[in-house]
């Protein structure tokens, strides 16, 4: 087992911030952890990685209690970029991990050049760029060529060519074996990283099957909803949702073709016809607002 929680609950004053938290990693995984703002990604975080004291419940990394102190010499934790000192160099901070974790100047330079930040380590981190600290960060993250990689907000202010390359290189450690757990707002980057989403909800976890979202969602436009419905249901498609003279619906065995072939047999006028990948930014819409969604229905 990689990453073990079980029943974490966290309050501030009267404010239930987590509640019954429980989810496990058991084999090398990218999982994401997507909520609004303020909705305790970061608590949990601070929880899982022991710097702050969750109510009760209980948390096991790599079978050893989270609070054994020997864990961060295999685990690591990328927070934002308020852990950085301005006035000390790029290498200084890596210099402070290799020296804590004994990791030799060698390892430092070569994760450095992996990074791509070789060239402004000896530059103050006042003078950095946001997706110069991320990549900073990151390094110092990867240091210690962690199991299991915590990172909050890992995308947040990076330019596109910079969350290009920071989505390849958590691609590339998960390849090699690093077990990865994020936060992220950025449902375009998590959907191109990985599909195990736990979205956090109320304290909550909302945890489910979200493969449908990656198949095709054709979109149907007419001006006879109920008929166009009807023959859809006979035929056994998929409902994902109606909206705006549009039905959404997921085909799964029968042929695209077939479908539209009997709606036009069934007299019904197909103003428009459009497909798409709904992807997580459509779930998220669905949990938390936005879109008048019905209840998925098998016809
Ligand atoms: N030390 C604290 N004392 C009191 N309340 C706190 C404390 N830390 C966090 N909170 C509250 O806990 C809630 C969750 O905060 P948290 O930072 O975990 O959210 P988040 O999902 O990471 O938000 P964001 O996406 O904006 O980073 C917020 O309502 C916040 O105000």
């Amino acid at each position: 087992m990689i990453l073990n929680v079980e029943r974490i609950n966290k309050s501030y004053g009267k404010e239930n911030i987590l509640q019954n938290i429980t989810f496990q990693i058991e084999e090398p995984t990218i999982m994401a952890i997507v909520g609004p703002n303020g909705s305790g990604k970061t608590t949990l975080l601070n929880i899982i990685t022991n710097l702050i004291e969750a109510d009760d419940g209980e948390i096991r990394i790599l079978n050893k209690s989270h609070k054994d102190p020997n864990i961060f010499r295999e685990i690591s934790y990328m927070q934002d970029y308020s852990v950085l000192y301005n006035y000390l160099t790029g290498y200084d901070h890596l210099q402070f991990i290799g020296d804590i974790q004994g990791i030799s100047k060698q390892q430092i330079l070569s994760t450095a050049q992996s990074i791509g930040i070789k060239s402004y380590l000896n530059k103050k981190v006042g003078k950095y760029s946001l997706g110069m600290n991320q990549h900073l960060l990151l390094t110092m993250a990867i240091l210690n060529r962690p199991k299991l990689l915590i990172l909050d907000e890992p995308f947040n202010g990076l330019d596109p060519t910079s969350a290009i390359r920071l989505r390849n290189l958590l691609l590339e450690l998960h390849d090699k074996g690093t077990t990865i757990l994020l936060s992220s707002h950025n449902l375009s980057e998590i959907d191109r990283i990985t599909t195990h989403i736990l979205f956090l909800k109320d304290g909550r976890f909302i945890q489910d099957d979200l493969s449908q979202y990656e198949n095709d969602c054709y979109i149907l436009k007419t001006d006879q909803l109920e008929q166009a419905q009807e023959v859809l249901k006979q035929m056994g498609v998929t409902f994902h949702h109606i909206e705006d003279h549009q039905i959404y619906f997921f085909h799964h065995h029968i042929p695209i073709q077939t479908i539209l072939f009997e709606l036009l047999n069934q007299q019904i006028t197909i103003i428009d016809f459009d497909k798409k990948i709904m992807g997580s930014e459509y779930r998220y819409q669905e949990i938390f607002g936005q879109k008048d969604v019905r209840d998925n229905e098998t016809g």
